[in-house]
């Protein structure tokens, strides 16, 4: 079974407002409400590939209610730990002449609450599939993902991890099968503004001596370069397209990455159906569904395995 994790899911609010101006009543022209949150994300991705994984992780209120609701109609399966205060936060995304964010800081996670994600977790066995993916709320210690892997440390479980500075570097140490930062935030991590595909390899590689299995660069329009277990070093280059939305662009990679590999045990593959999920979610206004990504692909989707 593959299992996602995300600390600070979301409803993602999209709206659609032409020519957005601060200070002034803005009206949309359009608005949708989706389930958000990186592993979930990274979940409703693997449904359309044909991969239900279970998505975990904390909600609370309303909100939280319909996030698990509607994720479930994406087809993936469930199982957050309630909380009894707060609300999970609802994320507005703004489409007008740029992309906008505001995200919500998110409800209060307990000491009662990460002891029963433990108890889920404690669950896992040797051939599980975990996704860490997206921030830690600011009201708990940076190092949950590293006191999570330290935890199913031995178990034979592949841990994909997708986050940023020190909730990345610090889980090196247990070997994450695979890691995903984009180009700025592997500068980030070694204080450099990366400029060249050789630069970007050679940090790379130094997260892999630090001891992550694979290492998945993503750079937006630019595509994504992998340095796998062995060493090889591949880079893809991604299909052409008009972006409409990059909010996803990354979990979907992930993603396909996973079901890629998982179907095919090809790490070239899987670099490919990572590269075509993320460009096909940033090519529409939102997470893509397996038609959009198929069309993407340069073989058949019988040779990715879907
Ligand atoms: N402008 C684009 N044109 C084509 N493909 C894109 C574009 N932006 C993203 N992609 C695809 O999605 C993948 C992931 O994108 P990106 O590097 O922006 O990830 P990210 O920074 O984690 O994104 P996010 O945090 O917004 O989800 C890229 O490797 C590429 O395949
Ligand atoms: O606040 P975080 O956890 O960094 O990011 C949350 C978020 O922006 O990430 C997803 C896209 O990757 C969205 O669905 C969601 O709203």
């Amino acid at each position: 079974m593959i299992y996602t994790v995300t600390f600070n899911p979301s409803l993602d609010y999209v709206i659609q407002v032409d020519d957005l101006t601060l200070g002034e009543v803005n009206r949309t022209t359009s608005e949708k409400i989706y389930p958000g949150g990186k592993g979930n994300n990274v979940s409703v991705i693997l449904s359309n590939l044909g991969h239900k994984s279970k998505a975990l992780g904390f909600k609370a209120g309303f909100t939280g209610e319909q996030m698990e609701t509607m994720l479930e109609e994406f087809g993936c399966y469930t199982d957050f730990i309630p909380l009894e205060e707060g609300l999970t936060r609802i994320n507005v995304k703004v489409k007008s002449n740029e992309e906008s964010e505001i995200n919500g800081q998110g409800p209060v996670i307990t000491d009662t609450a990460i002891e029963a994600l433990y108890q889920k977790l404690d669950k896992l066995t040797a051939g599980d599939v975990l996704v860490l993916a997206g921030s830690i709320p600011n009201t708990l210690p940076g190092d949950m993902y590293e006191r999570i892997m330290e935890r199913l440390q031995g178990k034979e479980i592949r841990i994909a991890v997708d986050a940023t500075k020190d909730l990345l570097v610090n889980v090196l140490k247990y070997h994450p099968f695979l890691i995903k930062p984009n180009n700025h935030e592997l500068g980030e991590i070694f204080g450099k503004v990366l400029e060249s595909e050789a630069d970007i390899v050679e940090y790379a590689k130094k997260l892999q001596e630090m001891g992550a299995v694979n290492v998945l660069i993503s750079m937006a329009g630019d595509g994504a370069i992998l340095v796998t277990e062995d060493g090889t070093v591949s880079s893809k280059k991604p299909p052409k397209g008009t972006v409409v939305n990059s909010v996803g662009a990354g979990d979907s990679m992930v993603a396909g990455f996973l079901a890629g590999w998982l179907n095919t045990g090809d790490y070239e593959k899987a670099l490919e159906l990572g590269t075509a999920a993320g460009s096909a979610t940033a090519f529409v206004s939102w997470l893509a569904t397996r038609e959009e990504i198929t069309e993407k692909l340069e073989r058949t989707e019988k040779e990715y395995g879907i």
